[in-house]
């Protein structure tokens, strides 16, 4: 049920109750003040700044992001959506599966296009951006090649490149496992690119240094609050001269093409050559003739997926592992499937998976319970539209509340804030579908027309890394460890959100671990 009118849902969240307040304050922050602004956020809507002080929605969307938007406790206080209007901006945060399905699905006609954004589209990627295209003719060119490239059967070509990292990353955390999220991000990154361009392994942070830098700078430029240009679109027009930020976007327009044109200019050198090796970019490339995408459109596309699937998948083993802590009971019960269908001899490979239903249902709970990315991707509508007596203006932003969502208790069952694979298990302990038309039982990977084209890529990644740490390690809390550990604060970067930081002890859980994983790797060298 939608509970109340949107505007009054939103101005009441914003600011509080007194229309004094109300009043003050927004007159306040539109005035653009910075410091009044700031000081009246902080002590008289009793918001903390945002990221760059600017008191914009930006900065309510910041806190809400990390805990308090993501708390199932908004349904109940705002109900199944909340419509926040802030300097012509309208914005709509849906709470509800059924909302979201009838809106972001059953109209994916009015609901598919993203949020225009003037310096990170129109300047810094030149509306090449995959995650950035609005609803039209290039979106539908991307969805078809990627449709292609990373369908269920194609992505069976990176088995080997999965199974490969897997066994790297498992032999990196028993060296040296204080440093995990380092670990996680290499081989993240290793896995893409290699999926991408079939380049060898990333080897140290410098080989990165180029592609974080782009998803670095792309997701500041998209944080709401970074750039007055996105509430004052009049500012476009200002002298180069004058506008650091436009000279700065262009410059790096012009990098990033170059990097993502080197990186598949490599797979089109090979192909020419008669190495035909398998890559997402290799697909690009001997698709054209059926997309027609320019040569700097198949660039950006390929560094586009590249971009996305980095940080998501390495955000969600971070995730994952402080379930393993915390939840220690789902931890043996892996183990004990390990032990008796993999067995001690060899490492866990591809052809494992299908027997491994628990450790299967373990990658939808992780995704389901581990909100990677919180707010999704905002979706924007086309035109206006009537929903259940609410007018949502065309162009509103629809963000979507993933936590509330995937926490649904008339889905998920009333345990749904815990982790727990089994919910995913019929009573044959086989994997079952638990929710009609959505293979993966879940909706982290979004919606309808642009629902996550690396999913099947993601799902194999994280299938075998859980197959394979689980198999040669045991995951701890270090002696000495106290209090309880956090689950629900989200440590907000970018688009993504991490766990609070946390200490864990890996402990191999047999000698001989490390020799058959040293073993293992030397199969696919
Ligand atoms: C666990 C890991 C991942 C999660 C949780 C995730 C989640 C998402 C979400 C929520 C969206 C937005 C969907 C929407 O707008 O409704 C998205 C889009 C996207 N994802 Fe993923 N993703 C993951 C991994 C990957 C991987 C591995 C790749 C590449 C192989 C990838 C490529 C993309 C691309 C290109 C888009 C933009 C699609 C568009 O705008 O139409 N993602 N992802």
């Amino acid at each position: 049920m939608v509970t109340q009118s949107p505007e009054v849902a939103g101005f009441t969240w914003i600011i509080g109750d007194s229309p004094k307040l109300h009043l003050l304050a927004t007159f306040i922050l539109l005035a653009g003040i910075r410091l009044i602004a700031r000081l009246t956020q902080r002590y008289i809507c009793n918001l903390p700044p945002g990221p760059r002080g600017l008191p914009l929605i930006g900065d309510v969307i910041h806190i809400a992001d990390q805990e308090w938007l993501a708390s199932p406790q908004r349904r109940d206080d705002y109900g199944e959506v909340m419509y926040i209007s802030a300097l012509g901006t309208g914005m709509l945060i849906i709470n509800s599966q059924r909302v979201a399905v009838d809106l972001l699905e059953k109209r994916s006609t009015i609901y598919s296009s993203r949020p225009h954004y003037i310096s990170a589209g129109d300047f810094m990627t030149k509306n090449l951006s995959f995650t950035l295209t609005p609803h039209g003719d290039l979106l539908r060119h991307f969805r078809r090649v990627v449709a292609e490239g990373f369908s269920k059967s194609a992505v069976q070509q990176f088995h080997p490149i999965q199974n490969r990292e897997a066994i790297v990353l498992a032999l990196a955390l028993i060296k040296s496992p204080s440093t995990l999220e380092n670990h996680f991000h290499r081989h993240a990154w290793s896995i893409m690119l290699s999926v991408d361009y079939h380049l060898p392994p990333v080897e140290s942070k410098d080989d990165l240094y180029e592609i974080e830098g782009h998803v670095r700078r792309f997701l500041q430029e998209i944080h709401p609050g970074t750039r007055l240009v996105e509430y004052f679109p009049w500012l476009r027009y200002v002298p180069n001269r004058f506008a650091k930020w436009k000279r700065n976007s262009q410059y790096w327009f012009v990098q990033d093409s170059h990097m993502f044109q080197r990186l598949l200019g490599k797979v089109v050198d090979d192909l020419a050559n008669g190495i035909d090796r398998p890559s997402f970019g290799a697909t690009i490339i001997k698709t054209q003739s059926k997309h027609g995408l320019s040569e700097l459109e198949q660039a950006w596309l390929a560094g586009d997926t590249l971009a996305a699937g980095g940080e998501t998948t390495s955000t969600t083993l971070h995730w994952w592992i402080l379930a393993m802590l915390v939840y220690p009971n789902v931890q043996a019960r892996a183990h004990a499937e390990l032990d008796e269908v993999v067995g001690r001899d060899h490492p866990p490979t591809f052809a494992d998976v299908p027997f491994l239903p628990y450790i299967r249902a373990m990658v939808k709970e992780t995704v389901r319970w581990a909100p990677t990315v919180p707010l999704g991707v905002p979706h924007a509508s086309t035109v206006d539209d009537q929903y259940e007596g609410m007018f949502i203006p065309k162009g509103t932003v629809c963000l979507q509340n993933m936590r509330v969502l995937n926490f649904d208790p008339e889905v998920f069952g009333s345990n749904a804030a815990e982790f727990d694979p089994s919910r995913y298990l019929d009573e044959k302990g086989q994997v079952k579908v638990l929710m009609r038309g959505r293979e993966e039982g879940h909706v982290s990977f979004g919606f309808g027309r642009r629902v996550c084209p690396g999913r099947h890529v993601a799902e194999g990644t994280l299938a075998i890394d859980f197959a394979t740490l689980l198999w040669a390690m045991r995951f701890e809390r270090p002696e000495g460890s106290w209090g309880e550990l956090d689950v629900r604060t989200l440590v907000q970067s970018g688009l993504t959100a991490h766990p609070v930081p946390f200490e864990c002890k890996v402990v191999p859980r047999f000698t001989e671990a490390e020799t058959l994983l040293n073993e293992g790797l030397s199969m696919y060298e």
